[in-house]
C-alpha cells in the first residue's frame, strides 16, 4: 500500500494546486485505505454526520466527453463515443509498468488505476482469443464459468470489439501522421499492425472505463450515453448489495434556455462539479468503509462487468438472506429445440409477446421461484399439438389475468419440467464444483488465480442452492 498511498497523496495534492478542489478536514471526509479482498477502498477519515458532504471534485478533474473533446474532435466525419473517447485516451497515456502516466492533463488521476485487471473474466477471454502464450489459468477460469456467465462474457466482448475498432478506425483513417496530439508515430504503427500488447493494453484501458465510471449528468435527456464520466477519489468506492453510504448530488436541470445565439446553447447546470453526500441513518464512524451500490447486480453480472461476485455465507440463499439468481435460458432453449416444429412456433408466440429469454430463478423474496418470464414460457412450452389454438388463448388469457391458469394437467407439466431444470442445474453445478476443487489445489498458481476461483465457485454454489430451494418449494405445492 506504500506506493498506493504516495499515489493517494499526489492525487489530493493534483485536485487541490491543479483543480481548486478544497481537501481540507471540513471538506474532504473520506480517505483511500486498502479493502482486504477489493483492492482499494474509501473510508470514513472522521465521524460523518448524515447527509453531510463527503467532498466535491472539480468539474475540469473528471475524465469524461466534455473535458476530453477537444483533444478527439470529430474527424472525417468519425466521432468517438464517450466510453471509445476515455478508452482511447487511458490507452495512449497508459502508466509504465515502474512508473507514471505522461498525461500532463490527468496523469496524477490515471496513475491511481488498477495496474492490471488479471482477475477480470475480459482479460482471460481476449488473451485466449489472441493466442497469447502460456495461459494455461486463463483457459482453466474461462472454461468453469457457468454457460450463462461465459454467455454474459461474450456479449461483452462484442462490445468492446465494437469499441476498439472504432477506435482503430478514427486514428487510423488519416493519411500518414495523426492529428491527435496524444497519439505518436510508435501509438500509430501499433495500430495498424493491431499489436497484441497493444491490444492488452487497450483491455486495462476498456476495463478502466468499464469498472470505474459512473453517472455524471452532461446532457440534458437524462438516458443519454453522454452521461458518464471517470470521477477521481469516488472511483475508490467498492460496491456493497444493499448499503449505499455515499449519494452523487446532481445538480437541479433546467430546461434547455432557446437558443439566442449560435445552435446548441446549453443549459449551465449541466457538467458542474460533482458533491457526495453521506446516507446512513446514524453517524458513519471513523474508519468504516463506504460502499457504493453499482446498482441492483446479479453476481453474474457482477463477475462479467466488474470482476467480482458479492460475498454470501451458507444458509443465506436458504434463509432469504441474499438475493440468489440463476439465469436457466440455455436449459430452457434446449426444452424448447427438442420441441421440433412445435417449439419453433411457441418460440415466435413469446418473441411476439415479449416473453422470449430472461428467464431465471430467484432465491429473494421468498419463497423462491421461478420469475414470471420462466413460468409463462414453461406454461405455452407445454400447449398440445392438437389443442394449440385453443391453448394459446387460453394463455393470453392468464395473461390478462381472466383466467388462473391453462388447465391443472398444463400446471402440473410446467412444474414437472421446472423440476427437471432444476435437477439438471444441480448436477452440472456439482461436477463443476468438483473440478474447481481439483484446479484450486494447484498452490503454484498467482493468489489473484484462487480469488478467482473463488468467485466462480460463488457462482455455482449460488446455482446450486438457489435451485435446492426452488425444487423444495415445487414439492411441498408452493405456489408462485
Ligand atoms: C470503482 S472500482 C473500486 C476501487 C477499487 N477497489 C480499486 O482498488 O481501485 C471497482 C472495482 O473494485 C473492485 N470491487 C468493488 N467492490 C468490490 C467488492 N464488494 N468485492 C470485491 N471487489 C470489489 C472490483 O475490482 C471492481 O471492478
Amino acid at each position: 500500500m506504500g506506493d498506493q498511498f504516495r499515489r493517494w497523496k499526489t492525487l489530493l495534492s493534483w485536485l487541490k494546486d491543479s483543480h481548486g478542489m478544497q481537501i481540507d478536514n471540513e471538506n474532504l471526509l473520506v480517505e483511500c485505505k486498502y479493502a482486504p479482498g477489493a483492492g482499494k477502498g474509501l473510508f470514513a477519515a472522521c465521524p460523518i454526520p448524515p447527509n453531510t458532504a463527503l467532498f466535491t471534485i472539480p468539474a475540469t478533474a473528471m475524465i469524461n466527453s466534455r473535458t476530453l473533446s477537444k483533444i478527439y474532435p470529430p474527424l472525417q466525419g468519425r466521432t468517438l463515443s464517450p466510453v471509445q473517447m476515455i478508452s482511447l485516451h487511458l490507452l495512449l497515456y497508459k502508466p509504465p509498468t515502474n512508473g507514471d502516466s505522461e498525461d500532463p492533463l490527468f496523469g496524477p488521476f490515471i496513475d491511481t488505476m488498477p495496474k492490471s485487471f488479471d482477475s477480470h473474466p475480459l482479460v482471460w477471454s481476449v488473451a485466449i482469443e489472441l493466442g497469447i502464450r502460456n495461459m494455461i489459468h486463463y483457459q482453466n477460469l474461462l472454461s468453469t464459468l457457468p454457460p450463462s456467465t461465459s454467455s454474459s462474457l461474450h456479449d461483452l466482448k462484442s462490445g468492446f470489439w465494437k469499441d476498439w475498432d472504432a477506435i482503430r478506425s478514427y486514428v487510423t483513417s488519416r493519411p500518414t501522421t495523426s492529428k491527435i496530439p496524444a497519439c505518436n508515430a510508435a501509438h500509430l504503427d501499433r495500430f495498424r499492425k493491431e499489436d497484441l500488447g497493444f491490444k492488452m493494453d487497450y483491455t486495462w484501458a476498456w476495463l478502466s472505463v468499464n469498472t470505474r465510471c459512473i453517472y455524471y449528468r452532461l446532457d440534458p435527456l437524462p438516458s443519454s450515453s453522454l452521461n458518464m464520466t471517470l470521477c477521481p477519489i469516488l472511483d475508490f468506492a467498492n460496491h456493497a448489495p444493499h448499503d449505499t453510504h455515499i449519494l452523487p448530488v446532481l445538480p437541479p436541470v433546467s430546461q434547455p434556455p432557446v437558443p439566442t445565439s449560435g445552435p446548441g446553447k446549453r443549459s449551465k447546470t449541466l457538467g458542474g462539479d460533482y458533491t457526495f453526500v453521506s446516507n446512513c441513518e446514524g453517524v458513519i464512524s471513523e474508519d468504516t468503509e463506504l460502499f457504493l451500490r453499482y446498482g441492483a447486480h446479479s453476481n453474474r453480472r457482477l463477475l462479467v462487468e466488474y470482476g467480482f461476485v458479492n460475498i454470501w455465507n451458507e444458509g443465506d440463499v436458504h434463509e432469504g438472506r441474499f438475493d440468489g439468481e440463476v439465469d436457466v435460458n440455455d436449459i430452457v432453449e434446449a426444452c424448447f429445440m427438442a420441441k421440433g416444429l412445435l417449439g419453433d412456433q411457441i418460440r415466435e408466440i413469446l418473441e411476439q409477446e415479449g416473453y422470449w429469454g430472461d428467464w431465471t430463478l430467484h432465491s429473494t423474496p421468498q419463497p423462491a421461484h421461478p420469475s414470471y418470464r420462466l413460468v409463462t414460457a414453461l406454461r405455452l412450452l407445454h400447449c398440445t399439438e392438437d389443442q394449440i389454438q385453443n391453448e394459446i388463448q387460453s394463455w393470453k388469457d392468464v395473461l390478462l389475468g381472466e383466467k388462473d391458469v391453462i388447465s391443472q394437467t398444463n400446471e402440473q407439466l410446467w412444474k414437472q419440467t421446472m423440476l427437471d431444470i432444476c435437477k439438471t442445474i444441480s448436477s452440472r453445478a456439482t461436477e463443476n464444483l468438483e473440478k474447481l476443487d481439483q484446479r484450486n489445489s494447484n498452490g503454484t498458481m498467482p493468489e489473484w488465480y484462487h480469488w478467482a476461483m473463488g468467485n466462480i465457485q460463488k457462482l455455482w454454489l449460488e446455482e446450486l442452492e438457489v435451485a435446492s430451494c426452488v425444487a423444495n418449494n415445487i414439492i411441498d405445492g408452493v405456489d408462485f
